[in-house]
């Protein structure tokens, strides 16, 4: 049997990183000091922190290791490496975060990140109900360019939403794809199942517990698009099994009083991504080619 490693050569695949990752144990203390808390999850905090040689600003997210097998707090470390890898592998894109350095304690293991500063893309839509063609479209234009860089790479992130997409400063329109916690390399001829993401924006084979793939990311596309259009969300239910139902029967309307100006093209766009049958749905590059986002006017209404 070839190593993992010849065979991906031969197939054109990245080479598997090795079994498990060393971390810089040096103390982070000694590097940076930390600033304000940014923000929390269940088993991370994200701090602002600064380089203590340079000066510089940077995100540290402090992952809770999980300390035994049988414990249910914090981390595995196979989840933490996996995560480290894919951010590893992904980093340079400019609509991608890109990380630093890893460092570990006893409790932790320590991302250093680029800082973004513009806040979550959530919170802009929030605060305009929804956003005018033009803007969701060129949005969802950089998002497609990250998810591209992603699928190019055999990464799937299967946590695409808009409190995952980042604007990079204040006032500026670059966004950034974060958190990729739940990410992991995927490769053709390879099934993985598993049952996560947030409900809302899970794909029928989520919800069916089938084999995951870059399509997923795409179904997740579908209604962060539906929902910068609208400001409301497609599946959403009264609970979680009434919002899984709405997913596998692909229960969705364009309901004229959120989408009484929206073009033709826009809901054609997004109904190419609501496909039950994975290998029927839009791929990323029949996204960028799609005439909604490519349009002679691309990002305004074309019909
Ligand atoms: C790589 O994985 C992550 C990166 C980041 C990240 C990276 C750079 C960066 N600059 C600023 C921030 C920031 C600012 C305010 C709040 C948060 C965060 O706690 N909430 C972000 C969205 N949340 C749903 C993950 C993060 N971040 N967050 C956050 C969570 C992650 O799982």
């Amino acid at each position: 049997v070839r190593s993992l490693s010849a065979l991906a050569d031969t197939q054109g695949l990245p080479a598997p990183t090795p079994a498990s990752l060393t971390f810089n144990e040096a103390p982070f203390a000694e590097s940076y000091d930390v600033g304000e808390e940014l923000g929390s999850g269940q088993f991370a905090v994200v701090y602002k922190v600064t380089s203590r040689k340079t000066g510089e600003k940077f995100a540290a997210k402090f992952i809770k290791k999980r300390r035994y097998a049988t414990s249910r707090r914090g981390v595995p470390r196979a989840h933490i490496e996996r995560e480290v890898e894919v951010l590893k592998a992904v980093g340079g894109h400019e609509n991608v975060i890109q990380i630093i350095d890893v460092f570990e304690t006893g409790n932790d293991v320590i991302l250093v990140l680029e800082l973004v500063s513009g806040g979550e893309l959530f919170d802009h839509v929030c605060a305009r109900e929804h956003l005018d063609e033009a803007e969701a479209c060129a949005f969802i234009k950089q998002i497609l360019n990250g998810i591209r860089h992603l699928h190019t790479n055999y990464v799937v992130h299967l946590d695409i939403k808009p409190e995952n997409l980042m604007l990079r400063k204040k006032g500026e329109t670059q966004l950034k794809l974060i958190d990729f916690g739940l990410s992991r390399h995927i490769y053709p001829g390879t099934p993985v199942k598993d049952m996560i993401g947030t409900p809302e924006f899970v794909a029928p084979e989520v919800v069916n517990y089938e084999p995951l793939s870059p399509a997923t990311d795409m179904w997740a596309l579908g209604v962060v698009t539906y929902i910068l259009l609208s400001g409301v969300s497609p599946f959403l239910g009264r609970n979680r099994d009434e919002t899984f139902c709405n997913i596998t029967s692909v229960n969705y309307h364009f309901s004229p009083t959120y989408f009484g100006t929206t073009s033709q093209l826009a809901k054609d766009f997004i109904g190419r991504l609501f496909v039950k049958d994975s290998h029927s749905r839009a791929t990323v590059d029949d996204c960028l080619n799609h005439p909604w986002v490519r349009g002679p006017r691309a990002g305004g209404p074309s019909d």
